[in-house]
């Protein structure tokens, strides 16, 4: 089994993996998979279109209420929820996190780097995007580490190799958290 009636968030930072991980752990556990930015871009379109339109203020609005729901929907049951890497430094957002089971997934610049320059459609890697990404990654490492119940390394492992890992994380998580209970 894995953590029971709470749903499992992926936080971590730009192309670390949230999207294609998460997707792939939901498939294995068998169950709902939302990633909240594909969310934002059926209701309001491309985010690049939202941060040159409405301002990051706006996107990051938009995302905590984002987030809010879709927590909110899954509340009391297991699903996987991968949130985009900026999300959890609204601090509504890190308090519903608090009710969920969160895994950071850890990288380093070499692990991003390709993925990186492939950069397209997220506006806060425009102009030097590596130099963008690693800015970033340092002031949020340390919310994403005081977040997290559960730290997985993606520097190594092919998208199923990590899901698959992630899942055996979390069946160990849940029986070292029952037995802590008991
Ligand atoms: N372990 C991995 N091995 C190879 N490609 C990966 C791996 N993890 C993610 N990717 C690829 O990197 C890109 C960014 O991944 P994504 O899941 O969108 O990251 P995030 O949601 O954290 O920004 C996607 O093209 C994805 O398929
Ligand atoms: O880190 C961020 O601030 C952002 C990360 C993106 O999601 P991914 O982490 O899935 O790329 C997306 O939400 C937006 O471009 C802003
Ligand atoms: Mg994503």
């Amino acid at each position: 089994m894995v953590p029971g009636n709470r749903p499992i968030v992926l936080i971590g930072p730009m192309a670390v993996g949230k999207s294609a991980i998460g997707h792939e752990l939901a498939k294995r556990l068998g169950v709902p998979f939302v990633d909240t930015d594909v969310q934002i871009v059926d209701a309001h379109g491309s985010i690049a279109s939202i941060f040159a339109g409405r301002g990051e203020h706006s996107f990051r609005e938009i995302e905590a209420r984002t987030v809010a729901a879709a927590v909110e929907r899954a509340a009391d049951t297991v699903s996987v929820i991968s949130l985009g890497g900026g999300a959890v430094l609204d601090s509504g957002t890190q308090q519903i996190l608090a009710g969920c089971t969160v895994v950071y997934l850890e990288c380093d610049e070499a692990t991003v780097a390709s993925r990186i320059a492939r950069n397209s459609g997220r506006p806060l890697l425009a102009g030097d995007a590596m130099a963008r990404w690693a800015t970033l990654f340092a002031t949020r490492k340390p919310v994403y580490e005081r977040l997290a119940d559960l730290v997985l390394d993606v520097r190594h492992g092919s998208i199923s190799e990590l899901g698959h890992r992630l899942e055996v994380a979390l069946r160990e998580y849940a029986n070292a958290k029952q037995e802590v209970e008991k």
